[in-house]
Order: structure tokens, then sequence, then C-alpha cells
């Protein structure tokens, strides 16, 4: 039972230990044992024979008995046990070491009573002839060896012994007799033969059992030994085995060195064992904290009858010696079980404490789980409505862009051109949403004319001015909508200047192309963390009603077929398009496009443009929560000069040019007021120009145009014929908003009226001093508000 418990509690035993110990330290392993055996057992009968043989021939016939030449163990030692051989082969080595020898009945003795000698007489003989050999320091043999289960390797060595004593006798006996070079004859007399070092508990209770008890065998108590630590029969055969190839004198030392180790080991394994306890109840600890687990003192006592443990197997192990009473052995063990017992109650109560820990932690986790996910779904429910506001702000936002007209015509007047003589200018008057142009009469007195557009942007404005009301537009363009923007005037009126900027660009002269692409990369990358934004560009000119690609590398000069109403929003399917992701990628290319622009040139400019050219900015973006993708373009289009061609002065290839520009510019014109009047059909179909822009013209789209004057008295014409083209296109577009703007539409009839009024006093005192009224200083003009709507009403 003990041993059952010491198994549960500890994962090793006496046994393992010893075993694992021979094996790892002597080297003997169970496969190598049976070899060990017959090897053993063979030089065994070589030793048996030899001593037989060597008896045979000093003893001769002895007491009618005689050995086999080559006896078995058994027959070797009924041979001897008589002790007569013994006794006379002595007395032949050593003359009168045993005086008088027991004679057994044989043919020439007579036993007076007619039976065998006794066993006891017999024993003198045995018992004479120890001692004389004791006397000559020969080592001798237990009496018990002549016995059945007796040991008669230690008869063989003790006659072996006698032979080389006799040989060296023979041979002269120079010197000191020893035999096999290793007898201490002097440390092994007093009947003990086998003395050894007390010098630890465990060896002086091994001491203790090999001294109390003569008549007990080293292998016997080795067996008791092993036995009550529960070893095993195989692991009592391996000590066997590996103590019956040792000489008799080495066996002591070699058994206290093995049981030194297996003690060593014993205790290595025990603190190893108390470490994995110990590190298996922090982990337990450690697992379930503010437990009320008393682990440090059940870890306490776990050491304490860890230590008892230790004692206790040692005590019933080694030192369970026959003098310990049973009685007390038993009692410690019971001690033991019922501390283990108690252990085992304390680790069931603590596991049961600690699973209830767990589920406590385990409801608690889940409450807090369901609590995260009931945030979880309220966040997600405030994104879906984040998402709802941001879309709602967009429609809002381009509603706004809508009132203020999806179609706005603004007028840009450029400055007098440095070394150009300053003549009368053709500008009479301008304000911020009209323009008063002096007409020609046809007798010979001066008109004026006024036309009204979104804005009008005297010579002075700047590019930031001028860009500033196309901003807001940029951000339609990411909130999916088509945006295009114009530049439309006369040859030399300043459109590329609005559009790209001078020849020599700066900071400040950048035109709206730039700014706008500035204004998309800035937004976009704003709004990367909602939305991913895919940018990619095209710049086609319309030449003579064909369309080219103005960013081509392979130099070839293709005609380009437009595809409208494509899913993606890319009418020009075989045109280049080059993702960009910075405004110097944009710059660089338009650089490229302008080098492949074509020029020709003309009276009026010799750099002038005789093509449209159209920078189309595409615009995906994937909403990043909903994955809706989102399309938008834009369109800056530079328009070839809109000036009247005079038959006279072009021909040829100038006059085909100007034709094709004049018919493209009129059908832009058309198409744009069809929309703004909201006619049923807009005849996009009759240019290339509208062909391709007809996806960005009209519905939710947003078109912008920049209408140029040059200020030059000279320009009277040209500059009428613009704004009459401008007129008609913003005239309508400006009462359609007026009339959408319900709320404001009362304001500004209001204001209307008092206009009118003040315009009529005006133009009392302007008979007056009709002198005066020829000077055309923007700042007279700024002078006299609402002198545009009297004009535009009259
Ligand atoms: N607002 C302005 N301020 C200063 N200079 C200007 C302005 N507008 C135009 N210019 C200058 O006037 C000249 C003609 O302008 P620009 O080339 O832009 O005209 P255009 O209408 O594009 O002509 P074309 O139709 O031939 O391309 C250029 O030298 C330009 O720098």
């Amino acid at each position: 039972m003990e041993t059952e418990q010491q198994q549960q509690l500890w994962p090793f035993s006496v046994a393992s230990v010893v075993e694992d110990m021979i094996q790892e330290n002597i080297g003997a392993r169970p496969r190598d044992v049976d070899v060990v055996a017959s090897r053993k057992a063979e030089e065994a009968s070589l030793r048996r024979y030899e001593a037989a043989g060597w008896l045979r021939k000093t003893a001769g016939v002895v007491g009618g008995k005689d050995l086999p030449a080559e006896p078995s163990e058994e027959e070797f030692r009924l041979g001897l046990r008589s002790g007569i051989i013994l006794c006379t082969v002595l007395n032949k080595v050593q003359p009168g070491a045993v005086p008088k020898v027991v004679e057994g009945p044989g043919d020439s003795v007579e036993v007076p009573d007619g039976a065998a000698l006794s066993a006891f007489q017999y024993f003198e003989n045995v018992r004479n002839f120890l001692v004389a050999v004791e006397e000559m320091g020969i080592p001798n043999f237990e009496a018990s060896d002549l016995e059945q289960g007796g040991k008669s390797a230690r008869v063989v060595s003790c006659i072996l012994a006698l032979k080389s004593y006799s040989e060296w006798k023979q041979s002269g006996g120079v010197g000191t007799w020893k035999y096999g070079g290793n007898l201490k004859p002097s440390s092994c007399g007093g009947g003990k033969p086998f003395m050894r070092k007390n010098s630890e508990p465990f060896t002086s209770s091994f001491s203790r059992m090999s001294s109390g008890d003569p008549s007990s065998s080293f292998d016997e108590q080795f067996h008791d030994l092993i036995e009550a630590g529960g070893a095993s029969r195989s692991l009592n055969m391996l000590v066997r085995t590996v103590l019956s190839n040792r000489k008799q004198e080495e066996i002591p030392n070699i058994v206290e060195s093995m049981l030194n180790k297996v003690m060593e080991e014993f205790d290595r394994r025990l603190v190893s064992h108390n470490e994995q306890m110990k590190t298996a109840a922090k982990d337990m600890e450690e697992s379930s904290p503010g437990m009320p687990l008393s682990r440090t003192s059940s870890d306490t006592r776990m050491e304490e009858d860890s230590s008892t443990q230790i004692k206790t197997e040692e005590c019933c192990s080694y030192e369970g010696t026959p003098h310990e009473e049973p009685r007390d052995q038993l009692l410690k063990q019971q001690v033991l079980v019922e501390r283990q017992q108690k252990d085992i109650q304390e680790l069931k109560l603590t596991l049961h404490t600690t699973k209830e820990g767990m589920h406590f932690l385990q409801m608690k986790y889940l409450e807090e789980f369901n609590n995260l996910g009931k945030h979880l779904h309220g966040l997600a429910h405030a994104a879906s409505g984040y998402q709802r506001v941001l879309e709602e702000n967009r429609k809002l936002y381009n509603q706004v862009q809508d009132l203020k007209g999806n179609i706005r015509v603004y007028c840009r007047v450029r400055p007098f051109l440095t070394g150009q003589p300053n003549r009368f200018g053709a500008v009479d008057r301008l304000d911020e949403g009209s323009i008063t142009i002096i007409t020609p009469s046809k007798y010979g007195k001066e008109g004026r004319k006024s036309f009204s557009f979104n804005k009008v942007f005297g010579p002075l404005a700047t590019q930031e001015e001028v860009f500033a009301d196309t901003q807001p537009l940029i951000r339609s363009v990411l909130d999916g909508y088509n945006v295009c923007i114009f530049a439309y005037g006369q040859t030399g009126s300043g459109k590329t200047y609005t559009m790209t900027g001078p020849k020599d660009l700066t900071e400040e002269s950048l035109g709206v192309n730039y700014r706008a692409l500035s204004d998309l990369f800035l937004l976009s990358d704003q709004r990367k963390e909602v939305i991913c934004y895919d940018i990619s560009v095209q710049m086609l000119e319309i030449y003579n009603e064909q369309v080219r690609d103005l960013l081509a590398t392979d130099g070839l000069n293709r005609r380009l077929e437009i595809r409208n109403s494509s899913q993606n929003g890319i009418n020009v399917p075989d045109a280049s398009l080059v993702s960009v992701s910075s405004p110097s990628d944009v710059l660089n290319l338009m650089n490229i496009g302008q080098r492949n622009r074509a020029v020709g040139a003309t009276a009026m400019n010799d750099r002038s443009s005789r093509s449209h050219s159209c920078l189309t900015v595409h615009v995906q973006g994937r909403d990043l929560t909903s994955g809706a993708v989102l399309r938008g373009s834009m369109h800056l289009v530079d328009l070839a000069g809109s000036e009247r061609v005079d038959k006279s002065e072009v021909t040829g290839d100038r006059l085909k040019e100007a034709q094709h520009i004049n018919k493209s510019l009129s059908a832009l014109g058309d198409v744009i007021a069809s929309l703004a009047q909201k006619n049923s059909h807009v005849p996009y179909r009759n240019s290339k120009l509208t062909q391709l822009l007809q996806d960005s013209l009209g519905g939710q789209a947003k078109t912008l145009m920049f209408v140029h004057i040059s200020p030059e008295a000279d320009a009277h014409g040209e500059t009428i014929s613009t704004l009459k083209f401008a007129e008609r296109v913003a005239t309508v577009e400006l009462g359609a908003a007026r009339v959408n703007k319900d709320g404001s539409e009362v304001k500004e009839l209001k204001e209307q009226v008092a206009s009118l009024k003040a315009a009529l006093a005006m133009k009392e005192g302007e008979s007056e001093n009709s002198q005066h009224s020829r000077s055309s200083t923007p700042e007279r003009l700024k002078r006299k508000p609402g002198f545009a709507f009297f004009l535009q009403l009259a």
C-alpha cells in the first residue's frame, strides 16, 4: 500500500531510480544481463574445475570419496561438505594445520552405531579448515556456502588461493605471498570479512544489516533492500548480475558507491519534483488571482510532507532494519496516508474554488463582451449615421452649388499689354456682376451696351481671385460630379493666361488648371481616411473637328473616336490615360500637352491656338466603409480663339480652321443655352467639342465659363460678339437661377427696383454730362452701381 501511494504521489520509485542509476553509471543494460550471466557461469565452471583438479591431485582418494574431474556446483559442494578433502589438502600444503580431521565412514573405517557421521562432526572439519585458512591469511568462505543454496564461488576462490599459496611455498616461499595481488589478510580477520566504511547513515544501516545477521548474504540483504523500496525482480537480477561480476572484496565499495549514487539521484529527483509542484501551484495561483487559495500554507505542507515522505521512504527502504518494529512502520505509513488524503481533499477544494472562480470570470467576460457588442453596435450605428450625415452634407453642398447656378459665366477683362499703345478702351464700365462696352455708333455717336455675368473680374484681378469661385466646384468633382471649366474669348484675350498662366510661371501666376488640381489632391488627401481616390489625366485636342491625343508618346497623330455614355466616364478610351499623384505630375503632363498642341500663326497673335485643348481629370473614389464607388470628372477647356473671320484676310487652311472653330463654338453655345433653358433636345452631336463633353454638360454637371475680353478699343467688334455669345448663355442661366431661388427672389426684385430708380436718376444726370461720360476709367465705372441692370432691362 505504501508503495502504491508513493507511486501515486511521486512520479518515480526507488526501484526506477536504482535501475536508472545502474544503467547510467554502471552501464549494465537489461539486454546485456543474459550474456554477462552466461559468461560468468562459464568462468565459474572453469574455476571450479581447476579447483577440483588441484584437490584431486593433492588429496588423492580421501575417505573413500573422490571429486569428479569436472564437478557441477552441486557435486563440488557435496564433495567438500564433509570438510575431509579440504582438511586433508590443507594438511598437505601446511602440515599440521588441522591437527585432527574427523574422518567419514568409509571402507576402512567402521562407524560404531552404524550411522553416518553427524553434520556437526563434519562442520568441525569445515570450521577447523576455515580457522586454519584464515590464520594463513587465505580468503575463506562461510560454512553455509557448502550447504544447499550456498555460494560455491567463494569456496572455489578459497581453494584456488590455497593452491596459489601451495605453489608459492613449493617454489621456495620467497617474499610475502599475495593472492591475486589484492589480498589483505589482516583486514579480513575476526570472521567479519565484509568490513565497510561507516560514514553515512544509510551506509551505517547497510553495515548493520551486513554485520547484524552474518548468515544473510549481501545479495539477500540487497534483495531485501530493493524489495522494501518496491523494486522488481528484474532490478534484483540486474544488481546481482552487476555484483557477481566483481570480486568479493570489491563488492562493499561498489555497493556503497552505488547506493550513494542512488541516494544522490533520489534526492535530485525529489528536489526537481518539488520544484515542479511549486511551479504548478504558482501557475494555478496566477491563473486565478484573488482566489482564496491557501496555497502558501498548502505548499509548505506539501514540502513538509515531501520531506516526511523522504524520511519515511528512507526509513522504510533503507533503515528498515530488522530491529525496527513493524508496528512503528505501519503507524508511520498510516500517518503518511492520512496526510496525503488530507492534501488531496485540500487540492480538490482548491480545484473546486478555482473552477467556481473561472465560471465567475467567464460570466463576467460574457457580460463585458455583450456590453462591448452593444457599444460596437452603437458605434456602427453612429458611423452609418455619420456616413448618412456626410452624404447629406455632400448633397446639400452641391445643392448650394446648384442654386448658384449649374452654368456660371464669369467675365475677365485683360489689362492693356505692356508696350501696346493705351488707346481708348472698349470697356466703358464694369462692376461685380456686369460690364458695359462702348459700342461704335452707325451714325457717328457712341452707344453703350451692358452685359450681366455671375461675376466680372477687372484687369487688376489676380489669378487667386479668379480661381476663388472655381474652388467649390473641385469638391463637387470629388463628390462624384462632372465639372466643365471653359476659357472663351478672342485670340490674345487671356484664355491661356487664366487656365494655365503666363509663360514664366510663378506661384502667384499659376492658372486655374494647376490650382484646381492642387486642391483636388489636397482634398483627396484630407479624405483619405474615408475615401480612397484614384486620379488620372487625359489631354486632348480638337483641331479641325478631329480629336487628337496630346499625351501620345508614340509620336503618331492618330484620330480618336468619341464614345459617349461609357461606364467609367472615359469617352475617349484610346487616348492616353495617365495616373497622377501630385500637382507636379499634372504640370509635367500639361507641358507635354502644350508642346504637342497644334499652333498656327494668325494675323493677330503668332502663338494663338487654333484648336480647342481639353485637360480631363478623371477621379474615382472608393468609400472605405461602404465600398461604394464615386466617379467624377473635370474638363479644363482652353477654347480656340473666338474671333470672327474676315474671309478676305484668311484663305485655305486658315479659313478652314476658322470655320471649324466657329462651328464648334456656336455648337457649344447652343448646347449650353439648351441646357439652361432645360430644352428636351440638346444638340450635342453638332460638333466634336460638344460630343466630347456631352456627359459633363447638363444634368447634375456644373459648367463654368470664363469669358475673356480684350480692353483695346479696336477689339470692339470681337468683344461685342464674344459678349453676345456669353450673354446668350449667362442671361438664360441667371434668369433661371432667379426663378429657382425662391427665398431670394423678392429680395432680388426689390434690389432691381432700387437699381432701376437709381439708374433712371443717373440717366438724367448722364445726358447732362455726356462729355464726362466718355471717360472709361474703372474708378468711374465703379461709382455707378446698378447701371448694368438698367442697360440689361433696356
Ligand atoms: N490677366 C492678365 N494679366 C497679365 N497678362 C495677361 C493677362 N491675360 C493675358 N495676359 C497676357 O496677354 C497675352 C495673351 O494672353 P494669352 O496667350 O493667354 O491669350 P489667349 O487668349 O490664350 O490667346 P490664344 O487664343 O492665342 O491662345 C499673353 O502675353 C499673356 O501673358
